[in-house]
């Protein structure tokens, strides 16, 4: 390629002539509408500024953090396809760092910002349009003018503008080594750069390190994949126009650029291919079918482009004299002519404000959205990590609340009215009630009353009692001796049965732990310990009670039991049995004795039925409840071969499963009257200790004024994540009024939101930009107007302001659930009123 200067015919460059469009864009920063430029054209730019003003907005939350996707363009392509050059190409100023050694090593993200263009006077010797080259007519005056109105700002170097863009290259370079060194090391941490000039688009770029297959100097063994991740995050995004670039020396099939968009955007609709150094293809071979889309098609289609080369760049050559270079190349190369709107920076440029434009009009209703979604997700997470406070008086008043809820959250699962109650497995006061009703009846069903007893032992035993001589009446020495022993086998179930109401009570503890009380370390440490010490101080005592139900049991067996049979009876039940046998088949009426032993004996069974509803098959069944007395079922107590416990307590042929009726049934049924009616299963009557005194433990051992600081000691993380939430807030904050500027209704029509796509037929039409504005009104052509006179125009505004009055975003922040408030809902002396009913041996609990 030659780099000679442009023939003196030409006529000087701007790098973009567009004096009409440039017109247009000038009037963006000062909101007023030029008379000579369509609406659409003036809406339809009005978005680039506002996307600008969001990204500086999200750019306050550093790199990568912006909780929001805004809409940008991302330069993709392998190591040296050109990514940098096309970039320059488009600011039309050297200012990327260069050289054979040196490669893009950090994302860049490049917001070009067009600025008006500066006011010509004849006295200046400038022309109309402006556009005067480097060292043309109209002096010194003018050049520093222009230079004047040309200037970059880096994010990280806030209010130094440089003017001098050789020194934007070296402060790039210099601040890519601070962050990676001086030997290839690679970044994802981002530089921020602004462009201000007269001569650029609104577009905002992303420089993007190229994809190396080698590792080399400090980058690491998997520096291809490394590299491949950190486009992706930038690509992968809705929002982002991917820019890919592939040199036209090397075939486009094996293009990594177009590989890498393909996964981010499979179906094209967001890619557009830029095909770099047709200068140095092949002799013979031309670009022409890549640009047309024939190898590899993509929907916004490509455009062709000539940088400098390296020895351009040795030789100083500057980007406008490029440019005129470009120009002329593809004036010159008869191929390329019927394919002026896919080929030159230029076009590209042009090509990508359209796009970008579109692209943006399409996504900021969503945009709005999801920033609107993003403040109220804040603001609740905002509200869920509460306020702090300094004074004692704000500390007492957050403690005690932090007691109260605590209190009543406990309170509301034992009672299930817990608002975040379990759907997948028993919890709180249903698990105790599952305890009783299930575990423990179960455990006592188990319990077999004439286990590791045989009637040898009862033999035994009983000649044991007799001492040398022969009795006539059996000894009730032995028969104690024994019950005792039976009787004491309940006392492990019923322990247990407190163990597993203790553990349950323990769990609903740490369930109660709400957020507000993670908050503070210490005074979860500190708030444990009570709670638990005072569980287990409510275990012993409820335990030493067990103890002494079981052991009052042992000391004194109650024979007056209506359902006790003893001896004689027992003796009498057996005679009746035999002539039961003569007459089986008559009806014989039943004795008074008889009566009230069946009367209790159907209290029991009632009581033992509802105890172990669940436990026990229905009445009727095989194994069911009996409803008949059994010792007058025909099986006597010789019949039955047994005479031990439980033929005393009327055992018949089912000798163990009444027996075990008999052992459960006393233990429930001995203090109850025989005449109340019992109508529920086990019946929790005790007021529970745990309900009723947990809120006055806790402000006891808890709320010490001496304790406040210490106890409300936040966690760092939650401070951080505070502090992160604020800043977070306010910057949505800021960028939903930022959306305040725009009007509500620039959305397309429904189906609408294409990219122009560049095909032979439309191509021609909508990138004609170069031939007067027109082209732009006709391309925004299908988009409803929405202009700031019209009536809907503001309805954006309202409804944004309507949004943020009153709901206490920062600052004043007002939240559900702040603390002070000692009159919460629950007062000690409203869930004290709440009762629970225990059994009573579980009362201390
Ligand atoms: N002849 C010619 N050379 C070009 C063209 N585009 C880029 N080059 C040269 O190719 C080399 C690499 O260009 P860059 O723009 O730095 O490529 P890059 O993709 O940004 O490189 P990395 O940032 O290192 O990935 C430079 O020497 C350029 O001068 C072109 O269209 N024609």
């Amino acid at each position: 390629m030659s780099t000679s200067p442009p023939p003196s015919s030409s006529p000087p460059l701007a790098p973009f002539p567009l004096s009409s469009y440039t017109a247009a864009m000038a009037s963006v920063e000062t909101t007023q509408q030029p008379r000579d430029v369509p609406a659409q054209t003036y809406l339809g730019n009005s978005v680039i500024p506002i996307v600008n003003k969001l990204q500086d907005i999200f750019a306050q939350l550093g790199s990568g953090a912006a909780p929001i996707d805004l809409p940008q363009v991302a330069v993709v392509g392998s190591q040296s396809s050109g990514k940098s050059s096309v970039l320059e190409a488009l600011v039309g100023r050297d200012f990327l760092p260069r050289g054979s050694e040196i490669c893009t090593r950090r994302p860049l993200v490049l917001q070009l910002v067009q600025l008006p263009k500066p006011k010509q006077t004849k006295e200046d010797g400038g022309n109309e349009e402006g556009a005067v080259g480097e060292g043309e007519k109209g002096g010194g005056v003018q050049k520093q003018r222009e230079q004047q109105a040309e200037w970059g700002e880096f994010l990280h170097i806030p209010g130094k503008r440089f003017y001098d863009f050789s020194a934007i290259r070296s402060e790039i370079q210099a601040e890519t080594e601070r962050e990676v060194g001086t030997n290839k090391g690679v970044s994802d941490k981002q530089i921020r750069l602004k462009i201000y000039s007269p001569h650029v688009l609104n577009i905002t770029l992303v420089d993007l390190p190229g994809i190396t297959k080698v590792p080399v100097g400090d980058q690491p063994s998997d520096i291809e994949a490394r590299i491949r991740t950190m486009i992706l995050s930038y690509i992968k995004h809705e929002t982002c126009i991917i820019l890919a670039v592939s040199p036209a020396n090397a075939d486009l099939s094996v293009s990594d650029a177009l590989q890498m968009a393909r996964i981010a955007d499979p179906d094209g609709s967001r890619t557009i291919g830029v095909i770099t150094k047709l200068d140095i293809m092949d002799r013979g071979t031309d670009a022409r079918n890549f640009l047309l889309g024939n190898v590899i098609p993509l929907k916004l289609g490509y455009i062709g482009i000539v940088n400098r080369s390296q020895q351009d760049i040795n030789a100083n050559l500057s980007i406008r004299e490029a440019l005129a270079q470009e120009e002329s190349f593809f004036r010159s190369r008869p191929v390329y002519h019927g394919l002026a709107d896919r080929c030159g920076v230029q076009k590209l440029g042009e090509k990508l404000n359209v796009i970008l434009v579109q692209h943006i009009r399409g996504i900021l209703p969503d945009l709005k959205a999801r920033i609107n979604t993003q403040i109220v997700t804040l603001q609740k997470e905002l509200a869920s990590y509460g306020e702090l406070t300094e004074s004692k008086a704000g500390q007492g008043a957050l403690m005690l609340n932090i007691l109260t809820r605590y209190s009543y959250a406990f309170t509301s699962v034992v009672d299930g009215k817990s608002e975040d109650m379990s759907t997948t497995e028993l919890a709180g006061g249903a698990r105790i009630h599952y305890i009783f009703q299930s575990i423990f009846v179960k455990s006592l069903e188990e319990v077999n009353p004439c286990e590791d007893l045989s009637d040898e032992d009862i033999r035994t035993a009983i000649q044991n009692a007799t001492g040398p001589k022969n009795v006539l009446f059996v000894p009730e020495v032995p028969f104690e001796v024994l019950v005792r022993r039976q009787i004491a086998r309940l006392l492990d179930p019923a322990l247990q049965c407190a163990r597993f109401v203790y553990d349950e009570l323990v769990k609903i503890m740490h369930r109660c732990e709400t957020f507000e009380i993670q908050r503070f370390p210490n005074l979860r440490r500190r708030l444990e310990e009570v709670v638990a010490g005072f569980l287990r101080e409510g275990l012993m005592p409820a335990e030493t009670m067990i103890t002494h139900l079981i052991e009052m049991e042992m000391d004194y067996i109650n024979t007056s039991h209506p359902a006790f049979i003893g001896g004689s009876r027992a003796v009498e039940e057996a005679l009746r049995g035999r002539s039961a046998k003569v007459q089986q088949h008559l009806p014989r009426p039943r004795s008074d004795s008889e009566m009230a032993v069946e009367r209790a004996v159907l209290v029991e069974k009632k009581n033992r039925g509802i105890l172990a509803r669940s436990a026990l098959p229905a009445p009727g069944t095989e194994n069911g409840p009996r409803t008949e007395r059994p010792t007058t079922s025909g099986s006597s107590i010789e019949a039955s071969g047994k005479w031990g416990l439980s033929s005393i307590f009327g055992g018949g042929a089912d000798g163990r499963a009444n027996g075990r009726d008999q052992m459960t049934g006393k233990m429930f049924a001995t203090d109850l009257n025989p005449a109340v009616e019992v109508t529920s299963g086990i019946q929790l009557r005790e007021v529970n200790h745990v309900k009723r005194d947990l809120h006055s433990v806790l402000i006891r051992r808890l709320y010490r004024e001496d304790f406040f600081a210490e106890m409300l000691q936040e966690k760092e993380e939650i401070a951080v994540r505070r502090r992160r939430c604020k800043e977070v807030l306010v910057v949505l904050q800021q960028a939903a009024w930022t959306l305040e500027e725009l009007p509500l209704d620039y959305t397309l029509p429904q189906g609408s939101f294409m990219m122009p796509s560049t095909g032979a037929a439309s191509g021609a039409t909508q990138y004609s930009l170069d031939k007067g504005s027109s082209h732009m009104g006709s391309l925004m052509g299908n988009m409803p107007s929405a202009l700031p006179g019209s009536p809907r125009f503001g309805s954006a505004s309202r409804l944004v302001r309507r949004s943020y009055t009153g709901d206490g975003i920062i600052p004043g922040l007002s939240m559900p659930g702040s603390f002070g408030s000692v009159g919460s809902p629950l007062s000690s002396s409203s869930f004290m009123k709440e009762s629970l009913n225990v059994v009573p041996y579980l009362g201390m609990l």
